[in-house]
């Protein structure tokens, strides 16, 4: 096996095109660590497991549709206990942030990883920072042992508090030296991993003996290489709740249109996901996919159709959709970011809503009746359901065992339904977008009937623009299909 590394990649290659993209490790700039046997070893819970430790050669392909003659591709380290470990408990100081917007398993995440550093690993000094990056420098931390947390995955919203902005990586470095701290778990979404992986850098600069893990947070599915993000799974579900009281409300009206709209600001996974779960919905509108409102195959025509047919209609709207036509005619309209840098949107549930009822209101022989539906915040703010409380669960506990395994700057996902520690890298470089020319929408075009207002030129740049030179790439390319 060859190997090349640098800061930010740590790549092995083997035989038949097989590569590693690997995670750096504490020794990879401190040597001689002390190691010592995982206490799992003598865990009377773990101990009867077969092969609970994972083998130091295991890997997990990123692509897992293959041909006969594909190349291995690229792999990334399993994650899970590893036999030694390089912190003794007693010197083990943790903190665990939480930044950027809510989202539904925060207080999950943060109770299994106070909980199996305690209880896997006997560490119990676990700090909170609180409300952030800035937290790091200008608030006092909380304590976390099991008993403060031991309820607050009952919780939505997250118990440290968070926010945008306020990344000072100095600051924050000095904070984690001055402090004492050797593992710092931070859980957030793209912005946040990009800020972990400069904090990482920094330690690494410093030559500190400190693991950097990161736990991906994201309602909107926007994160990279993983199947899918946390909570995501309740955001949809819970959104079936405010499409149904749509769909019930245009049911009842004569020409009744319900409008939802859902969080989404680049990626428009939890429309399309809330579409096809409910088959309420007649059309789904997603920032990734431009639609036009006027004329032959636009949206006015489709709903005067859909209305016609069916005496209602339901329209899902995410958040980042339509922004183009908005700002096309929304005189000065101005180009705000919020504390982070992200693009502030102007509401596009309001503007549609209204675009709708002006249309309507020029064909006096179709009076309607639109219900608006903007139940974003109460979507984020909830807890995890069942399902995304036990995968919150799998992510802490991967994150602490590579931490004590003395891996570093890497975050925790799951590929293709196995845990692994992917380099930072990986997750900020790009973010992850439903693929228009991608089977899952064209599954979501069917089961609407919507038109994909593209047009026979547009179909065309898109796929040029898109479409990876075969098939087999397109599959793996966007996660949750
Ligand atoms: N490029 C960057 N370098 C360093 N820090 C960053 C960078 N981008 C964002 N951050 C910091 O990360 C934190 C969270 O970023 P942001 O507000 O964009 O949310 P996020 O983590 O992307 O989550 P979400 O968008 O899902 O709400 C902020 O404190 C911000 O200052
Ligand atoms: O109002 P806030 O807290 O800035 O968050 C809004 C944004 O956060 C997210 O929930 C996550 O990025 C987006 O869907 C949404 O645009
Ligand atoms: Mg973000």
């Amino acid at each position: 096996m060859g190997s090349q590394n640098n800061y930010q990649m740590k790549v092995a290659t083997g035989e038949f095109g097989y590569i590693l993209e690997d995670v750096p490790h504490l020794t990879d700039y401190i040597p001689d660590l002390p190691t010592y046997p995982n206490p799992l070893r003598s865990n009377p819970a773990y101990s009867v497991v077969k092969q609970y430790f994972v083998h130091m050669d295991d890997s997990i392909p990123q692509k897992i549709v293959v041909h006969k003659d594909t190349p291995r591709g690229v792999h990334f380290r399993r994650a899970g206990p590893r036999q030694k470990v390089y912190f003794a408990s007693d010197d083990v100081r943790a903190c665990i942030v939480t930044c950027g917007g809510l989202c539904p398993g925060l207080n999950t995440v943060i109770r299994e990883i106070v909980h199996s550093l305690d209880y896997m690993y006997g560490v119990n000094q676990v700090l909170g920072i609180d409300g952030g990056y800035r937290g790091f420098y200008s608030k006092n931390t909380i304590t976390l042992t099991p008993k403060v947390t031991n309820d607050i995955h009952k919780r939505g919203g997250t118990i440290l508090g968070t926010s945008r902005g306020g990344h000072d990586t100095m600051k924050i470095v000095d904070s984690i030296q001055d402090r004492g701290i050797n593992q710092v778990y931070i859980i957030g979404g793209d912005g946040t991993q990009k800020g972990a992986a400069v904090i990482y850098e920094e330690i690494r600069r410093r030559n500190l003996t400190v693991a950097v893990a990161g736990i991906p947070k994201t309602i909107d599915n926007d994160i990279p290489v993983i199947d899918r993000s946390f909570g995501f799974d309740t955001a949809v579900e819970e959104a079936q709740r405010a499409i149904n009281a749509a769909h019930v409300e245009a049911e009842s009206a004569e020409n009744g249109i319900g409008v939802v709209k859902l969080m989404g600001r680049y990626s428009g996974f939890i429309a399309m996901y809330a579409t096809l779960a409910s088959r309420d919905v007649d059309c789904c509108l997603i920032p990734e996919s431009p639609f036009y409102l006027e004329g032959e195959g636009g949206l006015f025509q489709y709903m005067e159709k859909r209305l016609k047919e069916n005496g209602h209609m339901v329209l899902v709207i995410a958040e980042g959709a339509g922004q183009e036509l908005l700002a096309a005619e929304i005189q000065n309209s101005k180009n705000e970011q919020d504390a982070s840098g992200n693009k502030l949107l102007q509401d596009v549930g309001l503007w549609i809503s209204q675009r709708i009822k002006d249309h309507f209101a020029k064909l006096s022989k179709m009076p309607i009746t639109l219900k608006y539906i903007d139940p974003t915040y109460m979507i984020r703010a909830i807890p995890s359901n069942a399902s995304d409380n036990v995968y919150c669960t799998l992510l802490a506990q991967s994150a602490v065992h590579g931490a004590m395994a003395g891996y570093t700057g890497f975050t925790v996902g799951l590929v293709n339904g196995r845990h692994t520690y992917i380099p930072f890298n990986r997750i900020i470089e790009r973010q992850n977008k439903v693929v228009i020319t991608d089977r899952m929408w064209a599954r979501l075009l069917s089961s609407t009937n919507q038109p994909s207002f593209l047009g026979p030129k547009a179909v065309v740049a898109a796929k040029t623009e898109e479409v990876p030179p075969t098939q087999l790439l397109d599959d793996a390319d966007q996660k949750t299909n």
